[in-house]
């Protein structure tokens, strides 16, 4: 059984029903297991800020999947959201990103693991150390020390 990391991200509205329907599609999935799920944030949009807030999440998985047929089952959940890619950086239905696979690291193109980005993201950081204390220490900051760094909006919890 493999463990893996998956960052939610949603910033078109219903937000709550994407975030949640990705969360029952992937439950759905035979081979795959939500272990843990963190708070909801709601964050100002980094790099391409012309675009509403989103709600953000880290799950904990455990998955029968490898790396690529884990991608692959994401990609099609995000598709059957609508999730289209008009904008590199813009507004999406639902955005599902592995952060981490076991202790794996990969720098494929199509699939680099650890997530090329994961560190510079307060809005996967936070909610990943507070579901996973073990694996955050290695980027040597606390989780309350991430959530300081967080642009706040109402942080909401589910
Ligand atoms: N706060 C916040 N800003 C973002 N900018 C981009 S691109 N994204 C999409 C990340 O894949 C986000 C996001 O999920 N949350």
């Amino acid at each position: 059984m493999n463990k893996s990391y998956i960052a939610l991200g949603t910033n078109i509205e219903p937000r709550d029903f994407y975030l949640s329907e990705a969360l029952n599609l992937l439950e759905a999935h035979e081979a795959i297991a939500i272990q843990k799920r963190s708070s909801i944030y709601e964050t100002a949009p980094v790099g391409y800020v012309e675009q509403d807030d989103f709600l953000n999440m880290v799950i904990e998985i455990q998955t029968l999947l490898e790396p690529y047929d884990l991608l692959e089952t994401i990609q099609g959940i995000e598709q059957k959201l609508g999730r289209t890619r008009d904008v590199r950086f813009g507004p999406r239905t639902i955005d599902l990103d592995i952060l981490l696979y076991n202790q794996e690291s990969s720098t494929d193109e199509q699939l680099t693991i650890p997530h090329p980005r994961m560190h510079e993201r307060a809005f996967v950081l936070v909610p990943l150390a507070e579901i996973a204390e073990e694996e955050i220490v290695q980027f040597g900051k606390t989780a309350q020390e991430l959530l300081e760094e967080l642009p706040q909006r109402d942080v909401e919890t589910v």
